[in-house]
Parts: structure tokens; sequence; C-alpha cells
């Protein structure tokens, strides 16, 4: 069920290459990684592959925080691609490579004084992600080694499965609501799909940031660990789920996510427009530019 690239209408995503050249310029020289193992990687992703065990392991490398920019999905959406095409891929793991953070979310930058088009051409990136990632024939497995707030944590929603490291610093959750934004029907759906309608009700209203236990408590993650344990765990899980015939779990994974896939692919236009009309109003603006200072003095 994994949604083509292709048959995106023509130019809506992607301007960069034909599928030969993604990621050429930067694969690994031979000889560097064991023999069932391939790499690719971009500016601010690594994916490396274990064809021995089919499973591939995605890193966000993107400092400081592995913001979702508009690079930074056009690569995901490539690197998903890649694997979801790849025969020997059938599971995989997503995790960062920043230290303490997963991912910081849609980069606030991209939401900021800039054009209606450019606007409309981020959102169509961020749906193209959640629409890959959603539909993925592939086992997911998002190992969570940091903070996770709104668009990282959507990443970390949209998995089959969720591991999170246990760590008092870290936090987790859909906070649209504190940056005077709101988090629209898929995010929400995707949301109220892991935790239910009355929990998500209430940290959606309240933009909550739950702690790790209190975000295994509602059944936002699946399993904690100690860091140290994170990969070895993440690489059980998929197992696991690898152990079941594929045709058996991708058709009920597909069963199981279809209103809401279904219900984003009919609304997918209007989304766009709602997003661009909602985020070029100064009152947003002024939201998100507050909100990014308060960001910054945080720091000092
Ligand atoms: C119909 C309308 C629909 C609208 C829907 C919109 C849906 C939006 C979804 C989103 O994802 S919005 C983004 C929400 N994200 C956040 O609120 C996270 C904000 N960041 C943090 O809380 C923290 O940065 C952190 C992730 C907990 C990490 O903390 P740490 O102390 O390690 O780093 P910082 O010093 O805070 O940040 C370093 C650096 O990075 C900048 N930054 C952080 N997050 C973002 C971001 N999301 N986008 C852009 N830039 C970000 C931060 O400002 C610092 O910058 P400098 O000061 O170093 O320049």
């Amino acid at each position: 069920m994994p949604v083509s690239l292709y048959a995106s209408p023509p130019g809506v995503l992607f301007p960069r290459g034909s599928p030969q050249e993604w990621g050429q310029a930067a694969r690994q020289p031979p000889g560097l990684l064991p023999a069932q193992c391939r790499a690719f990687s971009n500016n601010k992703i690594l994916v490396e592959l274990d064809t021995s065990s089919g499973v591939a392991t995605m890193k966000f490398k993107s400092p400081p925080v592995n913001s979702l920019s508009l690079d930074f999905l056009t690569e995901f959406c490539i690197s998903l691609e890649k694997l979801e095409n790849d025969r020997a891929c059938r599971g995989l793991i997503i995790t960062s490579a920043v230290p303490r953070v997963f991912s910081s979310g849609l980069d606030i930058n991209e939401m900021c004084g800039k054009s209606r088009e450019h606007y409309a051409e981020f959102w169509r990136a961020v749906q193209e992600m959640w629409i890959r990632l959603y539909s993925s024939n592939m086992v997911t497995v998002a190992a969570i080694n940091g903070s996770s707030p709104a668009g990282g944590c959507l990443i970390a929603l949209t998995c089959d499965y969720r591991i999170m490291v246990e760590n008092p610093k870290y936090i987790i959750g859909l906070n649209e609501a504190q940056l005077g934004i709101v988090a629209p029907f898929w995010f929400k759906d995707t949301f109220v799909k892991a935790v239910g309608h009355r929990v998500a009700e209430r940290s959606l209203q309240l933009g909550l940031l739950h702690s790790v236990p209190e975000a295994h408590r509602i059944g936002l993650v699946d399993e904690v660990v100690p860091e140290e344990k994170l990969q070895e765990k993440a690489a059980a899980v998929v197992a696991q789920w690898l152990a079941l015939p594929d045709h058996a779990r991708q058709l009920t994974k597909s069963m199981m996510r279809k209103a809401v896939l279904d219900h984003m692919l009919a609304h997918r236009e209007e989304d766009i427009q709602n997003f661009v009309n909602f985020i070029s109003k100064d009152s947003i603006q002024k939201s998100l530019s507050m909100y990014m200072e308060m960001l910054k003095k945080k720091k000092s």
C-alpha cells in the first residue's frame, strides 16, 4: 500500500534528482562496512541496512535538535522510499544521532516570515512524510533516545512500536497548543489511535509534554529502557514482528490504518489550504516569533 512518489502530482515534492542519483555522492566507500551491511547518507540522515536481518536503522543527524526542515523532510521521504523499494529491507528502526534530542518537531523557521507558496510546499512535505511512514509495509520501530515534542512525537506515533530511553530530562507529546497553533486532524487521529480519546483530548488541549514514565503510563510509548539497552531492545522487537508472515502482518496493518489514511488522502489539498491560511495570519506569526524568542531566552 505505500503511496508511490511517482503517483504524486508532478512537481509537488522532490525536485532534486532521479532515484538513481539519491545519496550516491555520500555512499560509503566499499570495504568500510561488513559485507552484509549497506549504508547511504545525505546531509541530515544516515541509513544503514543489515541485509542479513533485513533491518535498516535510520539515524537523524541534523544538529542541534533534528528539527524537521523542508530539506530534512525531503531526505526523510527519499530514504524511506529507497528502503521501501529494497526487497532486502523488511524492518526499520528510527533513532537519533544527536545527543538528548530525538527530534524537536517541525522547523519553526519554515513557518515564519515565508511566502504562501513556501508554506504550501512545506506542509505537503510534512504530509508526505506521514503518509509514507504510516502506510509503510516495513515493521517500523521508533527508538526514542531524547526529547520528542510535536512533529518529533508524530514521527514516533506513526511507527508500529515506540521504545523510549528512561531519562528524567526527556519529554514527549503534541505541545502545539502551547505555541498557539493547532495539531491538524491527522496528528490528532494518529495520537488518538495510540492513547485513546480522553487522554488525547486532555493532552492536546493543554499541549502537554509528558515525562517518560507518564508517556509510558498513558500508552504514548510502549516500553521504557535504559539508554544502553535501546538498540538491543529495538532489534529484538523488530525481529519479533518480522517472525510473522509479511503478507498477514502487512494486510492487518493496512486494515487497522486505512480509515485514518483515507481520511487524510481525501482531504489533503484542503488541509494544505487550511495550513497556509492559518499560518499566514499575523496573530499566528506573532505567536511563533514569541515562542522562538522564548526558546532563545531559556538558553541565556
Ligand atoms: C491548521 C494549522 C496547523 C498548524 C500545525 C503545525 C504543527 C506543528 C508541529 C510542530 O512540530 S511545531 C514545533 C514544536 N517544537 C517545539 O515546541 C520544540 C521546541 N524546542 C525545544 O523544546 C527544545 O529545543 C528541545 C527540543 C527540548 C531541546 O532542548 P535543548 O535545550 O537541547 O536545545 P535548545 O537550546 O532549546 O535549542 C537549540 C537551538 O535549536 C532551536 N530550536 C529548537 N527547536 C526548534 C524548532 N522546532 N524549530 C527551529 N529551531 C528550533 C533553538 O531555538 C536553539 O536555537 P539557537 O538559540 O541555538 O539559535
